[in-house]
């Protein structure tokens, strides 16, 4: 990847990780990569803002950008780790053994960290406070506490002279970038969907738990005059900043409901009792015209699913019963919506059981605690008659207007 002037003096540095069946954060697959962006500010001081991983051949990668900016990694003055998770500071031990002079930036939060994660000793460490400025000749820094955006320890680092802001994970997205399309406006629409369904994806996989410490955020950002914006994922904002600025509130703002008049549907079936159900459920929502996403499991990641769950307004789970509980991958799914706090959403569910059943009540106990409004269910033994989907039209009918009330 070459790197890119944003103006004047500062540069995009970025790597690709695009290894098939890499997992992002060792969980969520990246079928179209990401990029691990660091900025540049070469001055009377040289910045660098965030690292990179210490995986494949980024540190390298990253130091042949900064001397294609006409310095070495030795010439930096001042590094600011906005934020201490590996993808950004992997390279930390090593920058710090190559380059022994640059003082670094951070939260008070993360010195400790510098240490435990990376063998960096305290003294090496300036710890700033909320709004803490860092006059450097032409440019002037300004620090802000953003705490649990996405670590405790995170922060954003803001170029007042420039309204640049330089917001770590917030505002990132999924994504590889392309070598020459790294600004909002070098981007087809085509592709800026991509990068807004990649950020929706990134948000509610990474992000999600955090939404109240987003609206906290923005809300502690809406008084600075930013003109640019540079994610450490993704494609920087330079045309229309609050194009992603809103897309995030929107994404904070689902997690205290009733997200998008959309229906996620999640299903499992062992034998094709409950999959035949499926196409009758999808014929009704789409009569009344309610967008759905399906998703069978296991087969789809609940990486994927999250991301549509999260918007959606609406859930419908379909899963038999297995011993005596719900079809295990199904109760995966679950598990792992509630600890990502998917909340305030409509719910139904469905399933066959060949005896007893037992998936409706594992299902109940382990949404008990969900903040679901589970509006109805429909369960039947073994195949389903012509009377189970009639009942069952009427019972996701119901269900529909339940999403107009919301
Ligand atoms: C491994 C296994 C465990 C099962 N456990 C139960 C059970 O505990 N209670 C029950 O009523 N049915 C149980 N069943 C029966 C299934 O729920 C039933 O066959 C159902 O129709 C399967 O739906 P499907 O075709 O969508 O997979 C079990 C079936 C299998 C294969």
């Amino acid at each position: 990847m070459k790197i890119h002037k944003i103006v004047d003096e500062i540069y995009h540095l970025s790597v690709n990780i695009e290894e098939e069946g890499y997992l992002f954060e060792g969980i969520w697959p990246i079928p179209n990569g990401v990029s691990i962006n660091g900025y540049l500010i070469k001055g009377d001081k040289n910045v660098l803002i965030d690292l990179t991983q210490d995986i494949m051949d980024f540190p390298a990668a990253v130091s042949r950008q900064i001397e294609s900016a006409s310095i070495g990694v030795e010439d930096i003055d001042i590094l600011v780790v906005n934020h201490m998770e590996p993808d950004h500071s992997g390279w930390l031990r090593d920058f710090c053994r190559q380059n022994t002079k640059a003082v670094i930036y951070c939260t008070e939060k993360a010195v400790p960290l510098l240490e435990a994660f990376s063998g960096v000793p305290a003294d090496r460490a300036v710890a700033i406070t909320d709004g803490m400025t860092l006059e450097l000749g032409d440019y002037e820094l300004q620090f802000f506490n953003t705490p649990n955006i996405h670590w405790p320890e995170t922060m954003m680092t803001y170029e007042k002279k420039r309204g640049i802001l330089f917001s770590c994970d917030a505002f990132g997205s999924y994504g590889s970038l392309d070598e020459d399309a790294v600004f909002d406006d070098q981007v087809s629409d085509e592709k800026h969907a991509f990068y807004e369904n990649e950020a929706l994806r990134y948000y509610a996989n990474i992000v999600a738990s955090f939404s109240l410490p987003v609206l906290k955020g923005l809300e502690k950002l809406s008084g600075l005059d930013i003109k640019i914006i540079c994610p450490s994922h993704g494609i920087i904002w330079r045309e229309n900043p609050s194009v992603i600025v809103d897309h995030y509130k929107r994404y904070a703002e689902y997690s205290k409901g009733p997200g998008e008049k959309e229906v996620t549907l999640v299903w499992s079936s062992m034998y094709g009792n409950t999959k035949k159900i499926v196409s009758t459920i999808i014929e009704v929502l789409r009569g009344r015209k309610i967008p759905v996403h399906v998703y069978q499991v296991p087969g789809d990641d609940v990486g994927h699913i999250l991301g549509d769950a999260w918007k959606s307004r609406g859930l419908i789970f379909g899963m038999p019963t297995y011993e005596y509980k719900m079809f295990p991958p199904m109760a995966h799914v679950i598990e792992e919506l509630i600890m990502k706090k998917v909340k305030n959403k409509k719910v139904f569910r469905f399933g066959s059981y060949g005896w007893v059943g037992g998936a409706q009540r594992d299902f109940e106990a382990k949404t008990e605690k969900s903040g679901w409004d589970v509006v109805g269910c429909f369960e039947w033994q073994g195949a389903a008659t012509e009377a189970d989907h009639d009942a069952i039209r009427k019972a996701v009918g119901a269900y529909c207007d339940s999403l107009e009330e919301a």
